[in-house]
């Protein structure tokens, strides 16, 4: 790899608020070449398969393999991996995920969330809390598929660089572990990046730990670096993936923005993706910042998510809501229901308008040629062949909408009055993350808050969505 100044123009320094983070040591010119990490300095897939073959019928997804080889080559007291193959990297890697919202849920969901843990779960808005759930499923699926595997392949665990693991300790009762296999699971999940493996562009088989990229800070807006995914000049044969045979996947280039130059010294951000808040501190323990208003002002991007008082609606309404959700899952409208104050006016997704509209269809039978009638309405609204499905549906759902940003006002409100009361002594105690996260957790209900008024206020005006 090309270290030289010419080769590598950012290094890791501290940022504040944000562990550490990626600066120009150089000022430079758009689109330079940043710095280039050769195919084989990262870990994916395709350069762990050869270490980590199928045991029986067993086969590890590359998030389980990638989580496995953290968890073999920990750090140790140290602060020192011994791994042969990626050791000085693996060393660079978070020392702990304390303040990652996943941490305390995986400890309470086992039972071992310490007090402030319990304290801080009990904060987080429910939308965030049933994030988690998914969360902590998909850690123990993965957890549980290690273990299977290293029982099937206890050879695996002896290639080990910790001197204190053999195979047995791959249990799933095994909370001690579990802790390790978490950290790894949380670097995996905090710092792996895209990175084509497969042609199928969305194939899970797609994602690397990339050395140095991954000390980049997020921002909402324009990212300072531009990922060119490397190609081949041979494409890969069906199924060649996991097999050795790789024909994607070469030497990764990182490039600075074709928008703005770079400056020495300015810390170079890299957008993650278009994330709401919410799905920010599940994934990655963090939220944007923002000012008191912003949201209300349409200045900032905010998102609530209603999916639990969306259900409600339907649920309160016995087999006609059955009958109506069953609707919605078949035209593929059930979920994923929001409200933003981006772009102004603020407003309710497509998808939650779509889900207001049958939740509040003027039927009182769950078949029949009355509520067939209805849903052909409701399905002409949908393909755009309808404006409404009748004045008295709209305004039904447009009233059940004001209630709905009523109830999220009243509930963010008691919300951010919690944190509020807890915000000073932390502040004062100076100590540690928790004050930090109590500032996450304040913006998140504000966020609830200031989009649930900002969508109030256009229903009062009127506004047409
Ligand atoms: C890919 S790593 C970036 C490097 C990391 N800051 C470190 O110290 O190793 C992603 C993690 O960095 C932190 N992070 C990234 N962007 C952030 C931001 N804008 N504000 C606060 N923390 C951020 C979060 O902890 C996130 O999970």
């Amino acid at each position: 790899m090309d270290v030289s100044p010419g080769g590598l123009l950012v290094e890791r320094r501290d940022a504040e608020g944000a562990g550490k983070g990626l600066f120009a040591t150089q000022s430079c010119p758009r689109s330079s070449t940043l710095f280039t990490i050769p195919a084989g300095a990262m870990i994916n897939l395709r350069t762990l398969s050869p270490l980590y073959p199928a045991a029986g019928k067993l086969l590890l997804t590359a998030n389980q393999m990638i989580t496995l080889h953290l968890t073999l080559h920990m750090p140790r007291e140290d602060g020192v991996s011994h791994d042969p193959g990626w050791g000085p990297y693996i060393s660079t890697l978070p020392q702990d995920f304390e303040s990652h919202p996943v941490t305390w849920a995986v400890r309470n969901h086992g039972g071992f969330a310490s007090p402030t843990e319990e304290d801080l779960l009990s904060l987080l808005p429910p939308t965030i809390l049933s994030a988690l759930s998914g969360r902590v499923r998909l850690f123990m699926a993965d957890w549980h598929a290690i273990c299977q595997y290293t029982a099937a392949a206890p050879n695996i665990v002896s290639a080990s660089s910790r001197t204190d693991l053999t195979s047995s300790d791959f249990r799933l009762e095994n909370h001690n572990l579990l802790e390790d296999c978490l950290w790894a699971w949380l670097n995996v999940n905090t710092r792996c990046i895209y990175y084509q493996l497969d042609s199928a562009t969305s194939a899970p088989e797609n994602m690397t730990l990339c050395p140095i990229l991954d000390f980049a800070n997020h921002r909402p807006n324009n990212t300072h670096i531009v990922a060119v995914q490397p190609t081949s000049l041979f494409p890969p044969t069906p199924g060649s993936l996991g097999k050795g045979r790789h024909g994607l996947g070469g030497d990764y280039i990182f490039m600075s923005s074709s928008e703005t130059p770079v400056h020495k010294d300015e810390e170079l951000f890299l957008r993650y993706g278009s994330h709401s808040n919410r799905m920010l501190l599940v994934e990655y323990g963090f939220g944007n910042l923002w000012d008191e208003g912003e949201c209300r002002d349409g200045k900032f991007g905010g998102e609530v998510d209603v999916q639990d008082m969306v259900e409600k609606l339907f649920a309160a309404r016995g087999a006609v809501g059955r009958a109506l959700k069953e609707v919605l899952e078949t035209e593929g409208y059930w979920g994923d229901w929001t409200m933003h104050s981006q772009p102004v006016p603020a407003h309710p997704s497509y998808r939650l308008i779509s889900a207001l509209r049958l939740s509040q269809l003027a039927v009182d039978e769950s078949e029949g040629e009355a509520f067939e009638r209805a849903l052909e309405r409701w399905r002409a609204v949908l393909w755009g062949q309808e404006e409404q499905v009748s004045a008295e549906n709209e305004q039904a759902w447009r009233d059940a909408l004001l209630l709905m940003c009523e109830r999220i006002a009243e509930t963010a409100t008691s919300g951010m009055a919690a944190v509020r009361e807890r915000l000073p002594r932390e502040r004062a105690s100076g100590a540690g993350w928790t004050g930090w996260m109590l500032g996450n957790i304040e913006r998140l209900w504000r966020e609830e808050y200031e989009v649930a008024e900002a969508v109030a206020s256009s229903v009062r005006g009127g506004v047409e969505f």
